[in-house]
């Protein structure tokens, strides 16, 4: 086979693991989920990798199965912001995201947590902007009230445009060169803003972010959503389909609607979550994956996870044995809180019995086979050579690396994959810039007035 003559670059970031089954905590080497030793081990490890971003994932309310905290994961974690905040002290070129949610927070508030990590990181903040899909996580908060799916992204919307106007309302450069540390005339400027959702009005208190504006992420994938991160984010945390047809279709999809908005292919960067298993041969990176897999799929995870999907208590079942023949429960009440329910759950029972009856599996074996297969498994090269073919083939832009081991999870990719991707010409071999922007080769942000998309006026 001929090689292409120029490859894509490929990108990749780390996804510090939060509140799913993916870490395997019983495995010897497993480190603490808190302990900032932890956080700083695996952004280093990114930074070694000359990783774009560290990334943070954010859940706002334990979750609960049948009434109880679901302890088969991680519970609880320091917030997001002080983390990252830290984390620029012992890093010096890797981008910080956080998760931080739309549907609760105010544009004072979150305008200043990324402004003020973005000026302590010299221009490596950024916000992965969230709607959430649950009411139970709102009642932890006091705004009176959930909104509906079509009004989150709404406020979504109107909550970025709001933190951009409040970052645009200082200059640059606010200082008086003659005034000795006095404010130029008209530097800071007042601000108000009168929507559906706020009223609001002032003078921001933190100078404009490093970055004139923190790189904008956006993971929720209904129309509304796809729709909002192609109008408003700098880059997607997508989902990784099934088939590479389904990946090139989402990646196309995003990118024609960041041209409807007048927007160019390289200002809406796809990344897409996924794992991995190596080994020094094709069979020993599969038996790897196996063992990974078996630690994430523990049987009380399996259960776990089988009731999500049919919705019913099945504590009575045993994970060694067949699936259950009952229906699954199609009401609105749902068993897990906190994790949003996908609406194809009754489909997926079908599937999940037609492959059970097939392969002749038992619920963990099943829910082993369905749910926790490594994206990416072979040899450093073989792993190296496919990351390179996906972005080539129009599935990705670049990765969010999801390690099943905190820790350590990415040393084994830093020290091997990295070098063959480089070796194949497609990865870089120092940051090409400073500031987050730079290195994800997006254009500054400048500080000329924002199209304001809730009330269609010109913002500052
Ligand atoms: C890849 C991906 C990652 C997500 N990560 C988070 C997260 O860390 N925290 C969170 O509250 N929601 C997360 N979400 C949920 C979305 O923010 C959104 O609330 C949910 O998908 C419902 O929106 P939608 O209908 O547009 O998909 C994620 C969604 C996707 C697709």
């Amino acid at each position: 086979m001929t090689e292409p003559t120029t490859r894509r670059e490929v990108r990749l970031a780390a996804h510090f693991p939060g509140v799913n089954h993916h870490t395997v905590w019983s495995h010897p080497d497993a480190g603490s989920n808190i302990d900032f030793a932890s956080f700083r081990h695996l952004a280093q490890t990114a930074e070694r990798g000359l990783f774009d971003f560290f990334f943070l994932a954010e859940g706002l309310r334990l979750r609960e199965r049948k009434g109880l905290i679901h302890d088969l994961d991680v519970v609880g974690r320091p917030d997001t912001i002080p983390v990252l905040a830290a984390l620029a002290a012992v890093t010096e070129r890797l981008g910080l995201i956080g998760t931080i949610n739309a549907t609760f927070n105010e544009p004072d508030q979150l305008a200043k947590e990324f402004a003020s990590l973005d000026l302590l990181s010299d221009g490596r903040a950024g916000w992965n902007v969230v709607t959430s899909s649950d009411a139970f996580t709102g009642e932890n908060f006091r705004r009176g009230g959930y909104l509906d799916a079509a009004d989150r992204y709404v406020r979504a919307a109107d909550l970025v445009a709001a933190a951009r106007q409040l970052w645009d309302s200082w200059d640059d450069d606010p200082i008086d060169p003659f005034g000795k540390a006095l404010l130029r005339e008209g530097a800071v400027r007042d601000f108000s803003r009168t929507s559906e959702q706020f009223d609001i009005a002032g003078t921001f208190g933190t100078p404009r972010p490093a970055q004139g504006h923190p790189v904008i992420l956006q993971a929720g994938d209904s129309a509304d959503g796809r729709d909002f991160g192609a109008r408003t984010a700098d880059a997607i945390f997508a989902r990784w389909w099934e088939t590479p047809e389904k990946r090139r279709e989402s990646f196309a999809d995003f990118k024609r609607r960041a041209a409807s908005f007048g927007r160019g292919p390289d200002e809406l960067l796809i990344f897409p979550g996924v794992s991995f298993a190596l080994g020094d041969t094709e069979q020993e990176a599969r038996e790897n994956d196996r063992e990974i897999r078996r630690g994430q799929i523990t049987p009380q995870t399996a259960i776990a996870l089988l009731e999500h999907v049919w919705n019913r208590d099945l504590s009575g079942y045993d994970p060694d044995g067949p699936l259950p023949a009952i229906e699954p429960d199609r009401s609105e009440k749902a068993i897990v809180k906190g994790q949003s329910r996908r609406n194809d759950a009754p489909d997926l029972a079908d599937r999940y019995r037609a492959i059970a009856a097939e392969k002749n599996l038992s619920i963990r074996e099943l829910i082993i086979e369905v749910q926790a297969s490594r994206t990416f498994v072979g040899t450093p090269k073989t792993v190296a050579r496919a990351l390179a073919d996906a972005v080539d083939n129009g599935e990705a832009d670049g990765y969010i690396l999801v390690p099943h081991l905190i820790p350590a999870g990415l040393d084994e990719f830093v020290d091997s994959v990295v070098p063959e991707l480089q070796d194949l010409g497609v990865y870089r071999t120092e940051y090409p810039g400073e500031t987050l922007r730079e290195n994800l080769g997006l254009r500054p942000a400048g500080a000329q007035p924002v199209a304001d998309p809730a009330s269609h006026r010109v913002a500052s």
